[in-house]
């Protein structure tokens, strides 16, 4: 699903790289959390996923692509097959809950029929049922997460990234979050969370990598968030 060979990332005028020669391997189903105090990489490692940044060097594979070998044209193509959630939610705003789902959808072609199915479908899933013609602003964080959630998962992504998905959220809200993203995780998306968040971590006990200056110092399986920050 996801394998990072030898990879390292400079940003122009920085003096140490972002990453440094960090390997891993993500498999197909995994739930994977990244961890390391700020700075230490995590956002890269994602954009380097995504193709919003590309390695300096090694290589990255993702679904079974090379990367660097990916012309620009089809990086969208790549990108359908991915979900991405962030901590900012990035709903837009002037559209309702429905539209905001059905937009991810049609900016990937899927039919009229299609959208009017799939909608309703998903923001049950994420325990909005109903909500569809809400607008952004009025629902909670909680609730806003669910619907970028949804919107994430409307294409049934093999993928989802998320970037501190509960970072602005509080304890009792984020455990439901974690509750949905673990659900989606086991209809067969791999799940990779970059998060601070210690207490989920703990909870949940899957998979920990953990980033320290841009190099991978631990991979874990059923790990603990293990750091002070
Ligand atoms: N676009 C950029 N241009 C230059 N330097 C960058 C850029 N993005 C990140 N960096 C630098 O790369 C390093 C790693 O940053 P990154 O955002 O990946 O860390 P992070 O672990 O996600 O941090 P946080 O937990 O604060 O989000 C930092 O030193 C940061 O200043």
């Amino acid at each position: 699903m996801i394998r990072f060979d030898n990879v390292s990332k400079s940003y122009p005028k920085q003096n140490r790289p972002a990453l440094r020669e960090v390997s891993l391997e993500i498999g197909r189903g995994e739930f994977v959390f990244l961890v390391g105090s700020s700075g230490s990489g995590k956002s890269t490692f994602l954009r380097l996923i995504l193709r919003e940044e590309r390695a300096s060097h090694g290589q990255v594979h993702v679904l079974g692509k090379d990367l660097a070998r990916l012309s620009n044209w089809k990086v969208p193509h790549m990108r359908r097959q991915l979900g991405t959630v962030f901590q900012d939610f990035r709903l837009l705003a002037n559209k309702t809950v429905g539209e905001n789902v059905a937009f991810a959808l049609e900016v990937i072609g899927k039919s009229r029929g299609q959208i009017r199915k799939t909608v309703p479908e998903v923001l049950d899933l994420v325990g909005l049922g109903g909500k569809d013609d809400r607008m952004p602003g009025e629902l909670s964080g909680g609730e806003q997460q669910r619907v970028a959630i949804a919107r994430a998962f409307a294409n049934r992504p093999m993928l989802l990234i998320a970037d501190e998905p509960t970072g602005n959220l509080d304890p009792q809200t984020s455990v439901g979050i974690m509750k949905l993203l673990d659900r989606i995780n086991r209809t067969g998306t791999t799940v990779v969370m970059a998060t601070h968040d210690q207490q989920i971590v703990d909870q949940m006990r899957k998979r920990v990598v953990e980033l320290e200056m841009g190099r991978l110092v631990r991979d874990q399986s059923r790990g603990v968030y293990g750091y002070q920050h």
